[in-house]
């Protein structure tokens, strides 16, 4: 699945944005609080205002402090993905995922590079989606941190043995040089921002890709 990501689209016109991206599988929503990650993208009227228009599931990946209080609403103006970080939960991130889920969305739980995955693994159990960040969070553009991949590879161990129910997603420098080694770690769901909207045709770097992905897993 390829996750198109609006962090590096012209916010000046993103209606015609999201047309550009209508082959891909979700379309990934940055929201940035300029607390939690030191940048403010955009919050939930905007994501309204997006679904109204997307022909694509929503996932949003909320880096933001409190999500326990604004991840519900992102499921209840339609996000069909909610995804928090770990490292912003307060409490059990287990109650968030119930409150994200009983909104209507699946329930994402984000590890920043540094967070293991080991702390989380019970938690986990909870969730639908896992998030790996391959960047530290707060912009688009950064270089992939190939040093995550061992997280890669151990979400997709527990979810083949049966510990884990849920899809493995890959955020942060994904591109055409580095989407096939996330692939064969495991991923199942692989974000792009710049790849696709830096490139003269989003459909066709979406498609090529879609190509890599499958064809490396
Ligand atoms: O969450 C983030 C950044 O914090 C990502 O979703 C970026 O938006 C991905 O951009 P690229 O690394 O693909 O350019
Ligand atoms: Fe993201």
């Amino acid at each position: 699945m390829i996750a198109p990501s609006l962090l590096s689209a012209d916010f000046a016109r993103l209606a015609d944005e999201v047309a550009r991206v209508a082959d891909a599988d979700w379309l990934h929503v940055d929201v940035m609080d300029a607390h939690f990650v030191p940048n403010l993208t955009l919050g939930r009227p905007v994501v309204e205002a997006i679904q109204a228009v997307s022909p694509i599931p929503l996932d949003c990946h909320l880096m933001i402090e409190a999500p326990e209080r604004w991840a519900p609403g992102y499921a209840e103006v339609g996000a069909g993905n909610v995804t928090v970080h770990a490292e912003a939960c307060t409490g059990d991130p287990r109650d968030v995922a119930s409150d994200i889920r009983a909104a209507g969305a699946l329930a994402g739980l984000a590890l920043k590079p540094g967070t293991p995955l080991e702390r989380y693994e019970d938690v986990l159990r909870d969730f639908d989606t896992l998030l790996v960040m391959t960047v530290e969070p707060g912009f688009g553009g950064q270089a992939f941190m190939a040093e995550v991949l061992p997280k890669v590879r151990r979400a997709r161990e527990l979810v083949d043995t049966g510990h884990l129910r849920l899809l493995v997603e890959v955020d942060g420098g994904i591109n055409a040089d580095t989407i096939e080694q996330a692939a064969e770690a495991g991923a199942d769901v692989f974000v792009a921002g710049s790849a696709v909207y830096g490139a003269d045709d989003p459909a066709r770097a979406i498609a090529a890709l879609r190509a890599q992905a499958t064809g490396a897993a």
